[in-house]
């Protein structure tokens, strides 16, 4: 981890309290940081960008009252020549703003995108069991919207690039302020007028900038409120948003009509929470408020340098050009102060991306390797496990003690809510036992690398996921496709004349949702899955109701393939088509989170229990037809 990146998270404040100066000083120092180490010459253009840029509207001002001043004088070659300065200047100063501009603003986009890269990298690293929870989803919601959202670290350095911008403007004005009272003290006959003015102008601004800042403030956390709150609606109108370009939902949508549904779905999480609507109404109070105040110290502003030009100290171009100063002091002021507020209540969704980087990967950490075998000998034993889902008050796996014996084909059967996927689940370390542990030769699963562990097992669970992208890629996992192998694997399937059929063979693109590509069947898409087991050719083959979706010839060409592919390999397969477990050498029967039997197709339907309920339930309907009869034993 870069060690810009390891600084604590230290500013969990309580809703609704403001950031100290200092604590909030200390976070724009991580943040620059983390900022330059992911984009090194973002920090120095912002910092000259601002600089820069401020300057710009002093030269109109500047040069203004120096050419008001010689025209009044009648000096008009001086006059002319001011002129020609101004443009020059304006020019200059402009253009190198603008450049300077668009060179930060594409650092900052670079920096952006890579501080999101490490969010994404990070919800790929996490446990899946973790991912599962719904706090989870919300602590990477909260951790994009630091990198990327309304909390992110664009909207960050573009609010540190204004506040920055105000700061040196406040102190371009401070430096003509300056000349102007070194012009009182130097010129003025009877400086007590001028020198009291100034003071009970200074006073007006230090009463309006207070009770502007503390305006701002309020309007800074009003808005981060809302955006705290909104983080639940904002995923559901997404939500909602995207099904309306899901084709996987669109089926569904239209046949059973939940267009209006949906819609009013889309309101109510809109209109329900009516974040957006008292925040706009607050906003826009306090936007009124700070914008009379600003309006009414511009009008003192005007009438004390008046008050100082009518004793002769100053000129007539003076009078514009410091009016001009201290009101873009007071402007400028009251911008930082906004944009202050706006960087100080962002650092709580940049802790949350902080924080989210942060967390230990937790199961993931084991460092072992996993010793590569080509007898494929893995010895995997559950030792009294449980398993209760995070937040189920029921135990979804009891007291599992099984030994996966090498080589072996398993069926594993049971009611709905069994068990099943649940100790697939655990094998695969995709969740860790509540009680218990899960062993590989002997060690302690949680001990060996993840990525090691998990290369021993090939698995189709029965709510697999194709990818939107090629379908070698698909089945390769990878950009980098075997193109002989994935052409096996898919003859093994029996989807290489389907494959053959298409334009681009191995390279169509799956799905519509992310460019053309094609819609493959039911079973076309479960065979698929089946071929990217294959192709990974791992030694644990495990398949989650693997065949639900084929046709009886495909899913009897299945099993024939499968034998000869399972030879030397161990195997499990869940299946409610009780006829598909034959075949197996042994099966394993859940119930209620438990194995209830174990046993030989033959011992198990032979004897009273969950099996041959099972069994029964579904060969009743074969029993009277010798057709039947005879496709259930071609399958098997
Ligand atoms: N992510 C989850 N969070 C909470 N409970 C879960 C979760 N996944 C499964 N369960 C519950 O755990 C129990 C076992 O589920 P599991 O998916 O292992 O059953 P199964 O035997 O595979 O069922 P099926 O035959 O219907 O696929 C069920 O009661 C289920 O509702």
């Amino acid at each position: 981890m870069p060690r810009c990146l390891k600084f604590k998270v230290n500013i969990i404040r309580k809703e609704g309290k403001s950031m100290n100066l200092k604590t909030a000083w200390q976070e724009t120092c991580k943040f620059i940081r983390m900022m330059q180490k992911s984009e090194p010459h973002v920090i120095a253009y912002l910092i000259l960008t601002a600089a820069i840029t401020a300057a710009v509207p002093f030269l109109p001002i500047y040069f203004s009252a120096q050419i008001l001043n010689f025209l009044i004088a009648g000096q008009f070659p001086q006059a002319m020549q001011n002129v020609y300065w101004m443009i020059g200047f304006s020019v200059i100063l402009g253009l190198s703003s603008k450049a300077l501009n668009q060179r930060f603003l594409k650092l900052r986009d670079l920096s952006k995108y890579k501080i999101r890269q490490r969010v994404l990298e990070k919800a790929y690293q996490i446990e899946y069991e973790e991912l599962e929870k719904a706090e989870t989803i919300d602590e990477i919601r909260k951790a994009d919207q630091g990198s990327n959202g309304g909390g992110g670290t664009g909207e960050q350095l573009r609010d540190l690039l204004q506040f920055l911008t105000m700061f040196f403007s406040m102190l371009y004005s401070l430096a003509f302020v300056s000349v102007l009272l070194v012009q009182i003290f130097t010129q003025a006959q009877d400086y007590w007028l001028p020198v009291s003015s100034l003071i009970f102008l200074f006073a007006v601004y230090a009463v309006v900038i207070m009770i502007g800042s503390r305006l701002s403030a309020k309007a800074g956390r009003l808005l981060q409120k809302m955006k705290r709150d909104n983080v639940h609606n904002n995923a559901m109108c997404g939500y909602i948003g995207n099904l309306g370009m899901s084709i996987q939902n669109g089926k569904d949508i239209r046949l059973y009509q939940m267009e209006d549904f949906l819609m009013e779905l889309f309101d109510k999480t809109l209109i329900s929470s009516r974040l957006y609507i008292d925040w706009g109404t607050n906003n826009g109070k306090i936007n009124g408020v700070i914008t009379f105040l600003t309006q009414l110290a511009s009008g003192m502003t005007y009438l004390v340098i008046g008050i100082i030009a009518m004793q002769g100290t100053i000129g007539i171009g003076e009078v514009m050009l410091y009016a001009n100063a201290i009101l873009r002091f007071t402007t400028s002021l009251v911008t930082l102060a906004a944009s202050y507020n706006n960087i100080a209540y962002r650092y709580e969704y940049l802790n949350s991306y902080e924080a989210f980087i942060q967390r230990p990967n937790m199961s993931y950490e084991g460092t072992l390797p996993v010793e590569k075998r080509d007898d494929g000998e893995y010895h995997l034993t559950f030792d009294h496990v449980s398993y209760r889902y995070p937040g189920q008050s029921e135990t979804a796996l009891k007291d599992i003690s099984f030994d996966l014996e090498l080589k072996k084909h398993f069926a594993v059967v049971g009611r709905n809510g069994a068990g099943k996927t649940t100790f697939i689940k655990l094998m695969c370390r995709l969740a860790e036992p509540t009680e218990g542990r899960i062993l590989l030769n002997g060690i302690d699963i949680r001990k060996y690398a993840f990525e090691e562990y998990v290369q021993i097992f090939s698995v189709v669970f029965q709510d697999f996921k194709l990818m939107e992208m090629p379908l070698g890629e698909n089945l390769a996992a990878s950009a980098n496709v075997d193109d002989q192998k994935a052409m096996r694997v898919l003859e093994e399937v029996g989807l290489s004349a389907r494959v053959a059929g298409m334009d681009k063979g191995l390279k169509t693109q799956l799905g519509k949702e992310n460019g053309e590509g094609i819609l493959l069947s039911g079973g076309e898409a479960q065979k698929a899955a089946i071929a990217r087991a294959l192709y990974k050719d791992a030694p644990v083959v495990i398949l989650d109701e693997p065949t639900a979706a084929l046709d009886p010839l495909a899913e009897a060409e299945i099993y024939e393939n499968f034998n000869e592919l399972v030879k030397d390999k161990t195997s499990i397969f869940i299946s409610h088509r009780m006829s598909s477990c034959k075949f197996c050498d042994e099966i394993v029967v859940f119930d209620h989170g438990q194995i209830v039997q174990r046993g030989t197709h033959d011992q198990l339907a032979g004897q009273p229990g969950l099996y041959q309920e099972l069994w029964e339930a579904q060969a009743q309907y074969y029993r009277h037809s010798p057709q039947t009869m005879e496709m259930i034993g071609s399958q098997v």
